[in-house]
């Protein structure tokens, strides 16, 4: 970046998510107040967004608080109470009275219940497990090779929608993919407690970070019209160097700042939809591809009346079916909303990426023959159906980041090292809490106060390639050396040929990428 203008800011920060609001209200408590806030939406919340369904408002992101009374109190839990957040506890407990096979029928409790007992018994051995292999520093294995380290190979179409129901309902990628070692047991619930909130507020789930935007941007009763949130401003390009930052947008604006934090997503961030001058170095490329940006999606359906079992301990069912994940997990929203009639069935990773690619009206025909399935024929059709499309939006490019085998923590520790002026914040910068509306909002505070230690008190971590091979990956501290050998050749000179490597194919693909457009484009 050249001279920075007058008119530049001291930080601009990339998105209004969650951690993108934290951060701004971080700096603003230790008086940072030259910050501009570029948001690519017309609102502040990001994943935290609710829709108007047939009259009723459902999340189409996050919708739990999850993760109450535990031995600490989730922050999110103090502001949903603060702000008066609608909410519903989920009681997931009866989930094995509500199972309907391949054909239909409602497994009695008899036939299910030794299946739950065994998968309970087996998810207790793998947080046993993780933890001694934590302890010891052993190598990390996936979730499936604890479970047959234990004996357990779901094969059945019951042991499937349960080991669904276990795993994939809550990180949207499945066991033999995930890292045992860093997934069990799940932070979010050893901290801060096993109950799970259901967020149903007419306000939405993004009131939350709205009214803390409203804490210090400056707004006339519920309207923020304070000119550092800049709503519509999709960032497609940034420049930097030691000298700060120049960001271009996709309107054509040009915005400079000393500093810049990017809260937008891990899926944002495999994309090329910004450009880096220079290219982010390789270490750190390397990083976000490595990391899993997982899907996760909710189909919701409104129909005229219920054909499906209310009641106490009906809210969630499975389906079971030969193919793993096949619209296994269901919810009725009449504890929430009686009278609604709405329904709606969560699909992940693949079974996500397959509907994303289909019209509505065949999701909503595959999605009949399972209801119909389980509550006959004569069912009415649904008047309305909403698919999101998390994968395909560009803002987004996936829901949540779940941690995949083969990353240590090291290597996670560059996910959110600073690159020159540029920090790194969002939900996959969490260690602990990655996924979730709290890691989000806790590494918003803790990115900004790592840049806030660096422009106030001059202690700044950077970490540039030349450093890498000596960092120290329990602290990310950086030493001076910097002619250093791995296995006789100079790191710096292996970094800088995979960047050269890397920088030569993106010029490769550009071209043929751009040779493809042209040739689709209608004559
Ligand atoms: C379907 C779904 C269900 C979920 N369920 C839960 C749940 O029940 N409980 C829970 O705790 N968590 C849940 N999560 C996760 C939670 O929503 C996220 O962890 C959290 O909201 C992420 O916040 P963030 O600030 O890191 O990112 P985001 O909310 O994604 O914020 C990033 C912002 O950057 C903007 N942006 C992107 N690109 C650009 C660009 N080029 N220029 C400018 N701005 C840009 C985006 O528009 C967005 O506003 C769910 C997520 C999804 C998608």
């Amino acid at each position: 970046a050249r001279d920075l203008p007058k008119e530049s800011s001291t930080v601009i920060i990339i998105g209004a998510g969650m951690s993108g609001i934290m951060a701004a209200k971080t700096l603003s408590d230790h008086g940072i107040n030259d910050f501009l806030i570029l948001e690519a939406t017309d609102k502040i919340g990001g994943r935290m967004v609710s829709t108007d369904f047939s009259g009723y408002t459902v999340e189409i992101g996050a919708n739990w608080v999850e993760g109450v009374g535990g031995k600490h109190v989730n922050p999110i839990w103090e502001l949903a109470k603060r702000y008066n957040l609608r909410m519903s506890k989920s009681n997931f407990d009866n989930i094995s009275s509500n199972v309907y096979n391949e054909e239909g029928r409602l497994l009695p409790l008899s036939e299910t219940k030794p299946h739950f007992d065994i998968a309970d018994a087996c998810q207790s051995y793998l947080d046993v497990l993780s933890n001694s292999l934590n302890a010891h520093d052993e190598e990390d294995i996936s979730l499936t090779t604890g479970q047959r380290l234990f004996g357990l190979i779901p094969t059945s179409p019951l042991d499937m929608a349960i080991d669904y129901s276990y795993y994939d309902f809550e990180i949207a990628e499945p066991p033999r993919v995930t890292s045992l070692k860093n997934v069990l047991p799940n932070p979010t619930f050893v901290e801060y407690g096993d109950d799970e909130y259901f967020v149903c507020d007419k306000r939405g789930y993004s009131y939350i970070p709205k009214q803390l935007a409203k804490d210090f941007l400056k707004h006339e009763n519920e309207i923020i019209i304070d000119p550092r949130l800049q709503l519509q401003k999709v960032v497609r390009h940034i420049e930097y160097s030691a000298n700060g930052v120049r960001i271009e947008t996709e309107d054509n604006s040009t915005f400079y700042s000393k500093y810049a934090i990017l809260s937008v997503s891990l899926g944002v961030l495999k994309s090329r939809l910004i450009t880096y001058q220079p290219d982010l170095p390789y270490w750190k490329i390397k990083t976000f591809y490595q990391f899993d940006m997982s899907i996760y999606t909710k189909i919701f359906l409104k129909f005229p009346y219920t054909f499906w079992l209310t009641g106490p301990g009906t809210e969630f069912f499975l389906y079971t079916d030969d193919s793993r994940g096949y619209y296994t997990y269901w919810q009725h929203l009449e504890n929430e909303y009686p009278g609604s009639n709405i329904i709606f069935v969560t699909v992940t990773d693949d079974e996500s990426r397959r509907i994303e690619q289909q019209s509505d009206e065949e999701t909503k025909g595959e999605i009949m023959q399972v209801l119909r399935k389980l509550f006959g024929k004569d069912i009415p059709e649904p008047e309305n159906i909403l698919v999101p499309r998390w994968w395909k939006n560009r803002l987004h490019g996936g829901s949540y980041t779940n941690w995949p085998i083969g990353v240590s923590e090291a290597d996670f520790d560059r996910m959110k090292a600073p690159v020159g002026p540029l920090y790194f914040t969002g939900e996959h910068t969490s260690s602990n809490f990655n996924g979730y509306v709290h890691g989000a909002y806790l590494a918003g505070i803790a990115t900004a106060e790592t840049l806030v230690d660096c422009i106030k008190y001059k202690k700044c971590k950077e970490i540039t390639s030349n450093d890498l091979p000596w960092m120290n990956p329990n602290t990310t501290q950086v030493t001076n050396k910097t002619e250093q050998t791995c296995n006789g050749v100079c790191c710096k000179a292996i970094q800088q040929e995979r960047e050269s490597l890397r920088s030569f194919y993106i010029d490769t693909i550009d071209s043929l990428q751009h040779a493809l457009t042209n040739k689709c484009k209608p004559s």
